[in-house]
């Protein structure tokens, strides 16, 4: 899929195409120096990257004042949504060239973020309304790192392939969790779980 196309899909305004073509253009130059996204996903880069990210805006809750993305690598989704407008978005990243991409993007979009170049374990709680990540952990574990960052309220929002379901039974063993699911617009099957409510249940016997 070409830019225009995703610009046809998910409605973002031309000045936020514009920048999102600066990220791309400088992922392929930073992509043949470091490993940034799997090489096989680059000629599918607006489909696979950007419009997987870009499908979260719309489920940011309303009056969201911060929004942490947990391993954010080359930045899907987290810099994205910054770049669409999402608010005082921090990036937690543990790869420093990782990082230095994230900022060299956020510096040519004229995007603000805040890159964390940390493991999330030492990251001191963010406060955050809503907690993004995609490809990072599988939901049990991702939850046990999401929850300290999020406020009162927060909520979390992660892309999630074919093993979803699998992965939310096997997570209400340790959590509680009101969950919503959303069919992804780019992976079949895959799903963007929305999950509110979250808190720590009791272990099983
Ligand atoms: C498979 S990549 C996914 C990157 C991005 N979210 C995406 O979907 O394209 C996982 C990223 O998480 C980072 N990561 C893994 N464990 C981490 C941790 N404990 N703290 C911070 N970053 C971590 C890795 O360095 C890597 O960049």
């Amino acid at each position: 899929m070409g830019p225009e196309e995703l610009l046809t899909k998910s409605g973002v305004s031309r000045e936020t195409l514009e920048r999102l073509r600066l990220y791309a253009d400088l992922l392929v130059k930073w992509q043949a120096r470091i490993n940034l996204v799997g090489p096989d996903t680059v000629p599918d880069l607006w489909s696979r990257h950007m419009l997987d990210s870009v499908q979260l805006f719309p489920l940011i809750k309303v009056g969201a004042r911060r929004l942490v993305d947990l391993g954010s690598g080359a930045g899907f989704p987290g810099l994205v949504l910054a770049v669409m407008g999402a608010p005082d978005v921090h990036l937690v990243e543990s790869d420093s060239r990782k990082c230095a991409f994230l900022r060299e993007v956020a510096r040519v979009t004229e995007t603000p973020v805040t890159v964390i170049n940390k493991r999330i374990e030492q990251v001191a709680p963010l406060g955050a309304d809503v907690v993004t990540a995609r490809a990072l952990a599988p939901l049990d574990r991702l939850l046990g790192w999401a929850f300290p960052h999020l406020a009162e309220g927060g909520e979390c929002l992660f892309l999630k392939g074919r093993g979803a379901e699998d992965e939310l039974t096997a997570s209400a063993k340790e959590w509680n969790i009101t969950a919503s699911r959303v069919p992804s617009l780019t992976d079949p099957g895959g799903l963007v779980l929305h999950l509110r409510e979250v808190s720590r249940g009791r272990a099983q016997p």
